[in-house]
């Protein structure tokens, strides 16, 4: 599904899928910051394809530890769901719990027999480390999953160069990426990182229920990235 740049509806309510219908490709379901994540799966009847994310505590979210992983073992099996989010930390073994490394990579096994998609993730909640370092982690990102996604905090402008500038060279070398910065000084980069090959975003249909800082409501950013991207224009390749 990512092959093409996909616009995701983040939320923490399935129930706001009609609402999110007219301007995303697809709804990231925050499970982590939901009620009763599985029964809102089992009665989900929306069109729009569903990408879990069950952030960990020790990574910006408020999953359990290891119990996360038996909550997106169960969602990955439901129809509607074609990709599930899961950190990089943990699918490299690089996280101090070796529990996390046997658990992200059976849950990976899990998806692709199901022929879910897996975005293996990175955030960094404090700074945005130089280009050469942004390229590698997206590197490692793209090799341990379909997309490697990378979310960092700007504080200053060349936080934002810096990411756009990984986000041009990864996608130059051949990976899958998403990218972001967070905080209001990397806000555009969520509209421009598109242009530079980034694959997905992520917005709410309300800007009061944001599950970033930085992020654009859902149908601003819609139209800041088709603006930017010109439509269906294709983007020329190179430098
Ligand atoms: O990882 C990401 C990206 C994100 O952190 C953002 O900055 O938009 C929002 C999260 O919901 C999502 O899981």
């Amino acid at each position: 599904m990512f092959e093409e740049f996909v616009l995701a509806a983040s939320t923490a309510d399935l129930s706001e899928e009609p609402a999110a219908r007219e301007h995303a490709d697809a709804v990231e379901f925050r499970m982590d910051l939901a009620d009763a994540p599985l029964d809102q799966l089992a009665a989900y009847d929306g069109d729009l394809p569903l990408l879990v994310t069950n952030r960990a505590s020790w990574e910006g979210g408020e999953a359990d530890e290891l119990g996360r992983y038996d909550a997106l073992s169960d969602a990955i099996g439901h129809e509607a769901v074609a990709a599930v989010d899961v950190e990089l930390a943990a699918l490299r073994g690089t996280h101090p719990d070796a529990a996390e490394a046997s658990h992200a990579t059976a849950l990976r096994e899990a998806a692709r027999e199901q022929g879910v998609e897996v975005v293996a993730s990175v955030h960094d909640f404090e700074s945005t480390p130089e280009p050469a370092a942004l390229v590698d982690l997206l590197a490692d990102a793209a090799s341990e999953g379909d997309v490697g996604k990378l979310a960092t905090t700007a504080t200053a402008p060349r936080d934002a160069l810096a990411m756009l500038e990984a986000t041009h060279e990864a996608t130059a070398a051949g990976h899958r990426v998403a990218t972001m910065c967070m905080g209001e000084a990397g806000r555009h980069t969520r509209a421009v990182a598109p242009v530079y090959g980034s694959k997905i975003g992520y917005a709410p249909v309300d800007a009061a229920d944001a599950t970033a800082p930085g992020q654009y409501p859902l149908a601003t950013l819609r139209r800041l990235v088709d603006d930017l991207r010109g439509g269906d224009a294709e983007i020329p390749d190179g430098d």
